[in-house]
């Protein structure tokens, strides 16, 4: 299994990235707010990635910070979860080759990664009542589409018919103005291309982001362009010698080869949580947990953010890496930032909510039928996943994406995983019994969250996708909604230096 070793030509050198003129500076004295219960030169709202990873650079650079947080832990949505089969990540896991960011905080925090071991078993589709096998789905008589189309397996049309039409190259060309035709909805795009109606129908159960109708189309190019760049990454130096590559439709079989001590994809060890508790624990004292921002009152000066609980912090500048989905719940004041203020308002998010369990015996064998299901139906999809004997326990994942978190977001725990449960076992009597609950996790139902990412819908990116990230007086914006060029945790990361960066030119 591939261990992580130091990893030099990936790791960005932050010194170099804030220049070295601008940590002096940095240190002189700024003014100081008389008003607030507690002060710091920074505060920064949310303790997330995004969050502690402004505050480590900022205070590198000798400013005081603050990051406050509303939940009792660190980490937002990278949540490890103790079940009694483990640590279970529900929230973010994976690291690629490409996470450069992520990749030298676990350097420095003395943090390994292992290649992850998460390759899913092969998949069948189950729409319209019926199972349908991929390989001879182009001449099944369900099959309504036309020419090429006829040939994508119906689990994978949405992500193959947006990928198709893909024109951006650069990273950041999903804010180019060049690309403003496009900001568009998915089902808008497959109708100008001339699509049939089955395959727009078929693309709504895997499109990425929210839907066909909710996402602009460059959004969902942005992070289609990422992960090209991702796939790429280490391809070059793996080679045949480090075993075969592994093929998977949702990219989810891992290419388990040793390029520089990574796999292309990877897990912390222990569970993801333990970055940002390293992180934190380096923070120290500068971390206050249980502080819900309930208003943040702004000026040319200073910023000032009230608590719930009646607390205030202030500082001369504020970082806010909250979701828009709670900052539309903060009451800002101070002068109007419209474009903003439309973004924290309308900005849709997206959800995910995911069921996983333990297959104590391997129904698939029983049944014949492929162990991991695509299907049109409330389950979604179900994941089994590989334990590489092929006999006894597995992991497996109910994976709700798009209507079908929406749907089951309107349920509670216990009557979501009887649903799924239920679901399963009339698609596959032989999974009756063999299936065992492990945790739930529903990020629309997660009370600091209220969902899993961002997402822009159509027009979105024209008006306001561009502008929003600019700072409101002394607030500067971070968070994985204000990225430009990467994904994921990455996102976050890219973030935190950008909002970190402007501070500090500010301080100068
Ligand atoms: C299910 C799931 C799977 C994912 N998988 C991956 C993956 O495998 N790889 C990957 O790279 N990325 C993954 N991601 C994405 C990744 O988790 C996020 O991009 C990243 O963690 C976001 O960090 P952030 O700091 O921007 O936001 P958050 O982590 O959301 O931080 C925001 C913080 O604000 C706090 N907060 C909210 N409201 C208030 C308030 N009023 N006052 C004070 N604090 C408040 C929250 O408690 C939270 O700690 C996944 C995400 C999800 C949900």
């Amino acid at each position: 299994m591939a261990r992580y070793r130091d990893y030099p030509e990936m790791s960005l050198n932050r010194r170099n990235f804030l220049g070295s003129g601008l940590a002096a500076s940095a240190t002189i004295g700024l003014p100081r707010m008389a008003f607030a219960a507690e002060k710091a030169d920074v505060v920064i709202i949310g303790a997330g990635l995004s969050g502690l990873r402004s505050a480590e650079i900022l205070q590198e650079q000798g400013l005081k910070v603050l990051v406050m947080d509303a939940n009792s832990r660190v980490g937002g949505r990278v949540q490890t979860v103790q079940t009694v089969d483990g640590p279970l990540d529900v929230g973010a896991s994976q690291v690629g080759r490409g996470y450069a960011r992520v990749i030298d905080a676990c350097q420095r925090h003395g943090l390994k990664l292992v290649s992850e071991d998460r390759d899913l078993l092969p998949f069948g589709s189950h729409f319209s009542g019926e199972w349908i096998d991929g390989k001879t789905w182009g001449s099944n008589p369900l099959n309504l589409c036309e020419g090429d189309e006829r040939q994508i397996p119906p689990n994978l049309i949405g992500q193959a018919l947006c990928s198709k039409y893909n024109p951006l190259q650069e990273l950041d060309d999903w804010l180019d103005p060049r690309f403003a035709e496009y900001d568009i909805s998915l089902r808008e795009l497959l109708r100008r291309k001339g699509h049939s109606a089955q395959a727009v129908e078929l693309a709504g159960y895997s499109a990425p982001g929210i839907g066909i109708d909710e996402t602009s189309v460059l959004r969902m190019w942005q992070e289609e362009v990422r992960a090209r760049i991702e796939r790429r990454m280490g391809e070059a130096a793996a080679t045949a010698e480090n075993g075969p590559k592994r093929e998977h439709p949702f990219g989810e079989a891992n290419d388990h080869r040793d390029v520089g001590g990574l796999a292309a994809i990877n897990n912390i060890v222990g569970g993801c949580s333990a970055l940002p508790l390293a992180m934190a624990a380096k923070l120290g004292d500068r971390v206050r947990l249980g502080k819900r921002a309930v208003s943040i009152a702004l000026s040319d000066t200073g910023g000032t953010i009230a608590c719930s609980d009646g607390t205030a912090f202030s500082g001369r500048f504020l970082i806010c890496t909250l979701p828009f989905s709670m900052l539309r719940e903060v009451e800002i004041t101070g002068s109007a930032n419209p474009v903003t203020r439309q973004a924290i308002t309308t900005m849709p998010y997206a959800n995910t909510a995911r069921l996983y369990v333990t297959i104590e015996r391997p129904f698939w064998k029983e049944d014949g039928l492929p162990p991991s299901i695509s299907s049109d139906g409330p389950m979604g999809m179900f994941w089994a996943v590989d334990n590489h004997t092929g006999e006894g326990a597995h992991r497996g994942m109910f994976v709700l994406v798009g209507r079908t978190a929406q749907a089951v977001s309107a349920l509670d725990r216990a009557e979501a995983e009887a649903m799924l449960l239920g679901e399963l076992a009339r698609l596959r009597p032989a999974s009756k019994g063999a299936v065992r609950v492990a945790t739930w996790k529903d990020w629309l139902r997660d009370p600091l969250q209220r969902g899993c990412g961002f997402s822009l819908a159509p027009g979105q990116v024209n008006a306001f996708a561009r502008d929003m990230i600019k700072p409101w007086q002394v607030m500067h914006f971070a968070g994985e909604h204000t990225r430009r060029t990467d994904f994921g945790m990455e996102s976050a990361m890219e973030s935190a230096e950008r909002a970190a960066i402007e501070v500090l030119e500010r301080t100068a």
